[in-house]
This record gives C-alpha cells, structure tokens and sequence, in this order.
C-alpha cells in the first residue's frame, strides 16, 4: 500500500469532506458577530478602506446592516461590490476568513431592489447568482447559514433527493431563489447547462469560489474548473466574481484573462502579519530534529498545530510528543468525523494541545491564540505555507512559525511531484483506446462512453491525471465534450411492498422495470441496456421510475459503474501519426506540470535557504511587499542571524546495482521504463497496486537515488522510450 496521505494532498487541494466538518463546527463556535477579524487590527485605521465608496448603493449597506447584522465593510469588499453592482466582473483576494463571500452574497441581494429602482424588470425577472464551489460540505453549510438569515438559498449537489431537486427547479422557475450554489463537475452536466441558460431573469452574477483553481499556473489546478469560463460565455453570465485567498500575481492574471476581467477589476489585500515570526531550522538527519521540536513547544507553550505530510506521521508525532509529556494528538482525514469534531471541540477549549496534523485540519479553524504553527515536513507550495501559518496569532500576539528541513523530507516531495506523470507509451495505448476504429465510425455530435476507472487501471494513469488528459481532449483539442455522466448498472432491493405497488403501476416504465429485472436473494439487478434497447421506453424515463419507487420507499436502489459520456465535436484521430502528435501535446503539458510542482517544492525551500528576509520574500511572492517597502521585517530567522540555512546535505550515492537487478529479476515487463524508475524509487501507481509491488522489499529499495538516473538506467533495458 502507498503511505496514507490525505486526499487533499493527492487531489490539488480542495475535495475534502473533511475539511468542511471542520469548518461547519468552528462556525459554530465562533459566533460570526463576535467573530474579530484577524487581520484588521494588522491594518493602521489610517489605511483602513473607505467604508462606503461613492458608487456603492445603499441597498448594499442596507443589506449588510439587515441581512447579516454588520456595521461596516472591511478590506476593500465595498470597492469590489461596488464595481459588481456597477455591472462590471471582479477578482477578489483576501486572506483565508477575510470576508469574501459578502462579495457576492451581497450583490446578489441587492439585484432586485436595484432594478426597482431603475424600473428595469418586472417581478420575478430579478435573476440568480450563481456560486461554483468546490466542496459539497462547504456549500450545504453556506445555504444553511443563510437560510437562517432569511435569504433565499439552496445547493445543486448530488446529495439532494429528486424531491428536493424538483422543489429547486420550481423555485427557480418562479424566481424565488437569489443564491444558487454549484460543484465544477456540475458543468458537465449537459440538463443543468440548458437549465442556467435558461433560468428565470437570467444569471446576473456567477461567483467563483477557490478561483485559483482554475489556473494551470496554480498550486490546486483542478481540470473541472478549466471550464469555468467556457461556462461563464454559455450561460451569459452578467458577471462575474472569482474569489481566493492565495494567488500569485500569475495566477491572478491567468483567472483575469480567463474571463476578461481588466486591472481595474482586482482587489488584493495584504497579507503580511507582522506578529508572526517566520522561522526555519535544517538537520541532516529527521532524527535531529526532534530535540529542536520539543524544544520549541516546550519554550513556547500554547495551542500548537505540527503539520506532517502523511497520516501515519500524524500518530507517531502525538505519541513521541505525549512521551515528552505534551498534551499532543493526532489529526488526519482518515479518521471518523464524530472523533475528528470531539479532537476539534477539545482544541477549541483547550490552550495547551498540540495538534499533529495533516492538510486536512485547519480550514474554519478560527482559534485566536494559536501560539505555534510548525511544519515538520515540507509543505507542498508556498501558498500551502502562507495559508497554513495564516492561523497562526489571529489574536495578534506574537506567534511562532517554524519550518524544519531535512534532505530525507525531499524525497517525500519528489514521490508526490513525480507520481502524477504517465509514461508516454500510457498516453499513447489510451489514446488508441479511445480513438479506435468503432469511434471513427461515430458521426460529429455522436457519443462516446468510457470507463475512467478502468482505462485508469489498464493504462497505469492516476485518476486526476486521467480528467486532467479528457479535459485537454475537449479543452486544448476540441475533440470531444463531457456530457452528463451515467450509471451503467442498477441494482434494487425490494421492500415489503414491491409487489403490490408494481401490480398496480400500468405505466410502460414499471412493466419494462418488470420484464427487464433479475431477482436474486438480495438484490435485483436491472439490465437497462436491454430493456432500453428492446422497448420503446427511454433510458431517463426509466431511471426516473426508479428514482420515484426509491424515493417512495418502494424499494431500496444502488447506481453503480459510472460511464463517462462525451460527444464527438470534430473528427477524431485515425492515423498512428495523428495519435502521436496528440500524445506528443498531451504528454508534454503533463510534463511541464510535474516540473512546476518541482518547482514549487524548490520555491518553498528556497524562502528559507536564500539570503533574505522570509516575511518580504513570502509577500513578494503575492506581488506584495512589506509596508512601506522596508527591507527586513526583522524578527524571521534571517533578519534575526543574517546567516543563509543550509538544506541538510543529500549524501552522493553509488549506484546500487543490486537492487537494480533485484527490480528486474521482480518485474518481467519491459515496456515501461517509468514504472520500473516509480517501483525503484518508492512512487505507487495503478500498476504497481496490480503486480502487488506496494508492500514488496523492491518497492522504494533505491530511493536514495536521484530519479532521472532511475529512469535512464530503466529505460536502457526496456523496448521503449520513456
Ligand atoms: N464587514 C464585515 N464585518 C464583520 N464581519 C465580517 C465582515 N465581512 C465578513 N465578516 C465575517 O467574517 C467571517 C469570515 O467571512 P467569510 O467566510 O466570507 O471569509 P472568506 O474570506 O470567505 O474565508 P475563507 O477563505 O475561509 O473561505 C464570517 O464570519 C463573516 O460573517
């Protein structure tokens, strides 16, 4: 098995439950109108944002006051509102809880008591915002916050009944809903695009929460949000407003073009804290720096979070520390969420608890006094960094934020950066999957099915990279277009009741449900391909019967096998050529991908290795500076030494020839020079799950070896080319 990692670290970023849970319970006990916002008192009152820009109408002040019991706005929220009600789109940067969703939750009130004034639409017409956001837990938690506020709001996701689904799509049809939230994978679905093309009054807003993902620039690139934008143009949004906490001067620039937003239309604030003190230690070996660690907390007592990067670091770190007589735990994603809310409910209360901790704590976590923010591996990006440190000292007292290196955690970087990047030759035999000579044969707009879960498997390609290739085929390509995805087997457990609901439905669904259902013990299969092929009954008209007797309780359903359905836009590749180049485009940008995430580790360490001041260089890196443009912020582990951290020394190996033949002698395929370099270097992958290589002694036996070498070594004895 490949160590347990928390998803999010797999996964760009942004798709953990978790992390929602964490941030529905720290909600609830910060009460929003106590809660202080952490950086206001960073800001001198002189600099303080004008509350109310000349243009921001009072239905905007008047919603603040009414809808959510505020005073005043903060940062610049009113310039980007303001700019949003004056019709124009807007990018919106402020820190993890500065107050971004206002930015368009407060428009999207003010919509209807503006065209009343200007008596431009007749009621009912006043439209909808529409926010894409990536987590489903995050967005339930939203609509319920602000249905309690008494603003009309719900949630498209995939947890919602049919009931419920019915009931949003009549609220919309009678103009009855101001906030509309939505995943990116909503976009794939080819009823909901028609729907919002269509809706009532029109998009007049389309929100873009965790905007960063849609650059490729970006440290969470998520292929969904790539067509974001596309989307945008479909429904004729309005406007638009895109919302992170952390961006690059790039990666606001790649969203500002990817909906044209200009300069004027950007709204940063600073991020710079000047209690934080951002320090750094290196040892040569991870053993080393225990003592410094327990040294640190014991000198500075206080509510702590150590970061790791892996779940089982998470258990052994709070062990060593309790041995050290900490009040230490462990936190990570794979624990259940009643253990994690009780962990997070004692951290709360508590002002001596060390957390060790992967990625997914911290989101909502709106602790004031938290006195130490540690990373005891190497965080993934600086973004990752500066969020993380970022729930250091919101009470605005002096608070520690250490990072300590080691050469050992390098390689740890390395596995996660190298992981995603199949061998060409996978590229190549997908593309000839998908391409082969059944799909010539498909007209344009024809559709196409596939199973991502399988050609993962078979082609030895991680999932996420897998929709990264699709979204390049329709994209980059424009060969294809994702439409809805489909369950391919149904299954149903009767009730009590079946029989007798199923004698007296005549409808043509419930007897082509009847004909085409197998019964077994438990559970009756339902073959849907047949029955829609042997009747005249449609596939949706099918399903929705299932979907009501599930409702009704007649009976209990399971989908499985989600096919991936996408339609042919222009003629596919047919010759190996074709196949080539297309693999050649494919496989390049997936390279440069893997060397950017080299280079964010790169970046990271380079913070604290170069000879200059960690605060300035970090804000530097957001296009910021430190106020007044000072040189040093003078209490980070380079103003306070001046001396420049040497990373730890990596120790010169000789090429372990050994171990080399013991992964030949092991792993007869010579197809593949990357998976032997993965297999040499410690890296998982689909196929080395399937050979049952995870556990075995060969797995990871050369990882002290740098893995270029690994691969041109492998790719000398293998047929082909890397
Ligand atoms: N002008 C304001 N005055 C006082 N409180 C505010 C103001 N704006 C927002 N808040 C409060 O700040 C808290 C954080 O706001 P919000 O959740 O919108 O932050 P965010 O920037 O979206 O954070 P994240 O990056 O975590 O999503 C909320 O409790 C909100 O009510």
């Amino acid at each position: 098995m490949p160590p347990a990692v928390d998803k999010d670290e797999e996964d760009f970023g942004f798709d953990s439950a978790d992390e929602a849970e964490l941030l529905a319970l720290a909600d609830e006990n910060a009460p929003t109108a106590k809660r202080k916002l952490p950086f206001e008192s960073d800001i001198p009152p002189s600099k303080r944002p004008a509350i109310n820009p000349p243009s921001l109408p009072s239905s905007a002040t008047n919603a603040l006051t009414r809808n959510f019991g505020l005073k005043a706005f903060r940062l610049k929220q009113a310039e980007a509102i303001s700019r949003v009600l004056d019709g124009g789109s807007a990018v919106v940067i402020f820190p993890t809880g500065g107050g971004k969703s206002l930015c368009y939750q407060i428009p999207a009130l003010c919509f209807e008591e503006e065209d009343k004034l200007s008596n431009t639409r007749s009621k009912g017409e006043h439209g909808v915002t529409l926010v894409v956001s990536p987590l489903i837990a995050l967005m339930k938690d939203q609509v319920d916050a602000l249905v309690k506020r008494g603003i009309r709001a719900a949630a498209m996701d995939s947890s919602k009944s049919r009931e419920e689904y019915l009931k949003i799509c009549e609220d919309l049809r009678n103009g009855d809903i101001k906030l509309l939230y939505c995943s990116p994978e909503k976009l794939n679905n080819c009823n909901f695009v028609e729907q919002m093309k269509s809706v009532r009054g029109g998009i007049r807003l389309l929100a873009v929460d965790e905007a960063h993902c849609i650059s490729q620039w970006g440290h969470a690139f998520r292929p969904d949000y790539l067509k974001v934008s596309r989307f945008a143009r479909e429904i004729q949004a309005e406007r638009v407003i895109c919302l992170t906490a952390t961006a690059t001067e790039k990666v606001a620039k790649d969203i500002r073009d990817a909906f044209n937003i200009d300069e004027a239309g950007l709204f940063r604030t600073s991020m710079y804290r000047p209690n934080l003190r951002l320090l750094a230690e290196s040892a040569n070996t991870k053993q080393d720096l225990y003592p410094k660690l327990f040294a640190l907390l014991r000198s500075n007592p206080g509510p702590s979070i150590v970061y790791v990067t892996l779940q089982k670091q998470t258990e052994q770190l709070a062990s060593d520390l309790r041995d050290q007589g900490l009040n230490a735990r462990a936190f990570h994603a794979g624990m259940s969420p009643f253990e994690k809310t009780l962990l997070q409910d004692d951290f709360m209360k508590n002002d001596d608890m060390v957390i060790c901790a992967t990625i997914a704590f911290g989101m909502g976590i709106d602790k004031p006094n938290i006195r130490n923010v540690v990373h005891f591996n190497i965080p993934s990006s600086l973004e990752s960094y500066s969020q993380e440190i970022g729930r250091a000292g919101r009470d605005g007292k002096t608070s520690n934020c250490m990072f300590f290196i080691c050469a050992e955690d390098l390689h740890l970087r390395e596995i996660f950066a190298r992981g995603d990047l199949p061998s060409r030759n996978s590229i190549r035999g997908l593309l000839q999957e998908v391409f082969h000579s059944g799909t010539w044969k498909l007209p344009i707009g024809g559709e196409l099915r596939v199973s991502q879960y399988t050609q993962g498997k078979d082609h030895d390609i991680r999932p996420t990279t897998l929709k990264n290739v699709y979204v390049q085929l329709e994209l980059t390509h424009g060969i294809i277009r994702a439409m809805t995805p489909i369950y391919t087997k149904y299954q149903f457990k009767p009730s009590a009741s079946y029989a007798k609901y199923l004698s007296s439905d005549n409808s043509p669904a419930a007897r082509v449900l009847e004909k085409f259902s197998k019964h077994a013990k438990i559970w009756t299969q339902v073959d849907l391909e047949s029955a829609t092929k042997h009747s005249g009954v449609s596939r949706a008209q099918l399903v929705a019967k299932l979907n009501d007797w599930n409702e009704e309780n007649i009976l209990e359903l399971k989908p499985g096998g989600v096919e991936d359905v996408y339609k042919v836009i222009k003629e596919v590749p047919k010759t190996a050529d074709e196949i080539e180049g297309l693999t050649d485009a494919i496989h390049s940008k997936l390279q440069i991908r893997e060397q950017e995430d080299l280079e964010r580790t790169e970046k990271m360490l380079g913070l604290i290795t170069k000879p200059a001041c960690f605060s300035k260089s970090l804000a530097q890196h957001f296009g910021d500076d430190l106020p007044g443009n000072k040189k040093e912020c003078s209490h980070c582990t380079w103003c306070l030494t001046h001396q420049a951290l040497v990373r730890g020394a990596t120790p010169g190996v000789r090429f372990n020839y050994p171990a080399f033949k013991a992964i030949l002698d092991q792993v007869p395929d010579r197809d593949d020079p990357r998976l032997l370099a993965r297999i040499a270097f410690g890296i998982s992958s689909p196929r080395v799950t399937q050979l049952k290589l995870s556990k075995h002694s060969v797995f990871g036996s050369m990882d002290n070896h740098d893995f270029m070498t690994l691969l041109r070594a492998f790719t000398k004895v293998c047929k082909t080319d890397d």
